[in-house]
């Protein structure tokens, strides 16, 4: 199939999935019972994974039909087979050799086989190396003992574990020879084929509702000491031989390489959930009409209050910001994947230390804004029907999913702390760390000069980097590493997330200059991102006064040009929102909708409710009557 852009992508969908027979017709899932839900949600999964098969769709495409936007309106209450897509797939692909991906994959695409990624254990997610899950290699019988010790160990979390999967990728502590070995992957049946009963040896079952995303259907297991043939090792990367010898892999974290590419899904992703809040906010921010009459006789539009420009509009700015950042971190990731494959691991610890503090800035900055978002709503955006909740309980699952995000960022700084100490080998051309070997950028601050903001972005970064791997390396003289670390790791976390600013505001700086399209466009591109790097200011303004050149007078100034900024750029809301072309089905809310009319919706929600069914319900005299309240 030729590969479609995005918005091909999007008008592919509307006929592919928004009147797909088994997904046209939707039903609102607030009142059903946990059960209803699965199945709603499973069904409707299975429709999109078929559709997803029939149509041969490359991983790109894959990828925008698994968005936020798209499984918004397919699984409401979050697919239990995302993680087979998003996780299982992509690692039998990566980390199975070629005899192993022929002995599989037939059957993962014919659906006989469904899998997840199961590696967090209920006392360990974020220190992998604890995991304490173990496969132990008996040359004898060529197989692997798969083995909990204990409750603790059990597998906690993965998602489409719960009733879904009847496969799991599972990382556990190898041994073979008698030597811990580290953590390797291991394709394990779990469930039978046919009767999806648990398989002899397993513990199997769904973890319990959450804040949101409960039809994800994460699971938990435990292993009897299950016996693994020899060949479900996935060894595209270490190898364990019949006699029980050991292979190395060429890099020591290559079997990580799933969570890297997870990572730069999520980025991309999440931006998605915040371009359908903006909408919804910059939509109902118009409609919305409340406080004194104006001149007109009317009631002022929210929108019109500065306080509310400052609420939305820095983050719609935001939207297009972090799409393009993303978009290139995607490309890039598929470049360097491409480079491990060939067996060239150089780029793999940039493509990590970036991927790391990408999808945390996204997913921190994305969930931020869509709290914000909600509140800009007023009483309606607690409503579940506005959908503001579900986005937001959406994109924060993202800060802890994947790396939780301090943990994250704690790497990223790892990796710069050492670049700029210069103990680690040099970053190749075209890095995103050569500004901490070279010269601060002095251009002078000026307002209205993105290169200038740029150029500040930039000294933050620098100076924050420098600052902290200069005291860790004075307290390593004084103290054991560990506790320098640990000195250090407030600051750590903010350099790191300096530093993703700056390779944020750097990427779409390229995007904005290689845009020749339309002069128009040029200038909306250059008026968002003018926005955007004057709410960065105005959120850290004592980095940018302590590390980026700004004097206390350039703070006030990059005040007042922020809040000029937001009413140049209030006339362009509903084009700017209406361009992320969102379907009123995708974006699924009461105060959303294109046509504005917010109150009949809201009354119109509001008779689903079971309560409404009798004017006097039967839980009325059950309940408070029997009470004698
Ligand atoms: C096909 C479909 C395509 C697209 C889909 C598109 C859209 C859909 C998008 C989103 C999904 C939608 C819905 C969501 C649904 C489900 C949820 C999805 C996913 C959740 C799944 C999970 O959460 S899985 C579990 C994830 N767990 C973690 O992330 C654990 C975090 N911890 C770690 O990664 C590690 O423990 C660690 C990195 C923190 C530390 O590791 P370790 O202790 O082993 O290492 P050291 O710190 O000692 O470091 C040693 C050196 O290794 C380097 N390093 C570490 N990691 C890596 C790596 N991954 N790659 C390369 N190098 C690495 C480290 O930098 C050190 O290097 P030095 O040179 O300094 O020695
Ligand atoms: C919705 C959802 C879906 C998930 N899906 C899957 C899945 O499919 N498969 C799977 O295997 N897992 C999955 N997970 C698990 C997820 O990957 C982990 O929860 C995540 O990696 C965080 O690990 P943790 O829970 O151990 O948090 P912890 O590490 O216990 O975090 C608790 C606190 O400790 C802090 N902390 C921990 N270590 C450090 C440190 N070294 N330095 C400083 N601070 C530290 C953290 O910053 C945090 O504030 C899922 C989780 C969720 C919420």
């Amino acid at each position: 199939m030729v590969s479609r852009n995005r918005s091909q992508v999007k008008d592919h969908l509307g006929s592919k999935v928004l009147n797909h027979p088994e997904l046209r017709n939707t039903k609102a899932t607030e009142y059903m019972s946990h059960e209803e839900k699965y199945r709603y949600n499973l069904s409707r999964a299975t429709a999109m994974l078929k559709l997803i098969d029939e149509e041969g769709m490359d991983v790109n495409e894959i990828s925008k039909v698994m968005s936020h936007t798209v499984s918004g309106f397919t699984t409401p209450d979050g697919n239990p087979l995302a993680v087979h897509q998003v996780m299982f797939v992509p690692t039998l692909m990566n980390q199975a050799d070629d005899d192993q991906v022929s002995r599989w994959l037939g059957d993962v695409f014919n659906g006989t086989i469904v899998g997840t990624y199961a590696q967090t254990e209920l006392s360990h997610g974020t220190f992998v190396r604890g995991l304490r899950t173990t496969a132990t290699y008996d040359p004898a019988s060529r197989t692997f003992d798969l083995h909990t010790p204990d409750v603790s160990a059990a597998k906690w979390w993965p998602g489409g574990l719960g009733t879904t999967a009847n496969h799991a990728v599972v990382m556990a502590q190898l041994y073979t020879d008698g030597q811990p070995r580290g953590i390797h992957p291991f394709m394990v049946a779990i469930r039978d084929r046919e009767t999806h009963r648990p398989l002899p040896g397993i513990t199997v079952g769904e973890i319990g509702p959450k804040l949101g995303q409960n039809t994800l259907n994460n699971g938990y297991l435990l292993f009897d000491h299950v016996k693994v043939p020899r060949e479900n090792m996935l060894m595209r990367n270490a190898r364990v031989n019949e006699d029980g010898s050991y292979t190395k892999p060429s890099h020591q974290k290559a079997s990580y390489g799933t969570m890297v590419f997870t990572r730069v899904a999520i980025a991309l992703d999440t931006v998605d959930a915040l371009q359908i809040a903006a909408t919804i906010a910059a939509r109902y921010s118009i409609v919305r009409r409340q406080g004194e009459p104006r001149d007109d006789g009317q009631e002022p539009q929210i929108i019109d209050y500065q306080t509310q420009q400052l609420k939305v509009l820095p983050h719609i700015a935001a939207c297009y910001v972090l799409r393009a950042s993303t978009a290139r971190l995607w490309e890039h990731h598929t470049h360097v994947t491409s480079e491990v494959r060939g067996g060239d691991t150089a780029l793999l610890p940039e493509l990590h230390a970036t991927a790391c503090c990408l999808k945390a800035l996204v997913t921190q900055d994305c969930s931020e804004a869509i709290e914000a978002l909600r509140l800009s709503c007023g009483g309606h955006g607690y409503m579940t029907a506005s959908r503001l909740p579900a986005l937001y309980a959406y994109a924060t699952a993202g800060a802890t999913y994947e790396g939780e995000n301090t943990v994250l960022l704690l790497q990223t700084a790892r990796y710069l702390v050492k670049q700029a100490g210069g103990s680690h080998a040099p970053p190749a051309a075209g890095s995103a760390v050569t500004y901490l070997s070279r010269p601060a950028d002095d251009t002078p601050f000026a307002v209205g000069s993105p290169a200038a903001y740029v150029a500040a972005v930039g000294r933050v970064a620098r100076g924050r980097v420098t600052e902290v791997a200069a005291a860790l390396q004075a307290d390593r003289q004084t103290m054991p590493e560990a506790d320098a670390w640990n000195q250090s790791l407030v600051q750590l976390v903010a350099a790191a997330l300096a530093h993703g600013r700056y390779f944020v505001v750097r990427e779409f700086a390229e995007v904005v200059s290689q845009q020749s399209s339309s002069r128009a466009i040029q200038q909306m591109l250059q008026l968002l991102f003018s926005v955007y790097l004057a709410h960065a200011v105005s959120r850290a303004e004592g980095d940018f006064i302590t590390y980026g050149g700004l004097t206390p007078s350039d703070i006030r100034l990059n005040r007042r040009h922020l809040l000029r900024l937001l009413a140049e750029l209030r006339p362009h809301m509903i084009p700017l929102t209406d361009a992320f072309d969102l379907p009123d089905r995708l974006i699924n809310s009461t105060l959303g909708a294109w046509d504005g009319d917010v109150y009949r919706r809201m009354f119109e929600q509001a008779s689903h409710s079971p309560l409404n069914t009798d004017e006097v319900p039967a839980s009325f005299h059950q309940a408070m009557l029997r009470s004698k309240l």
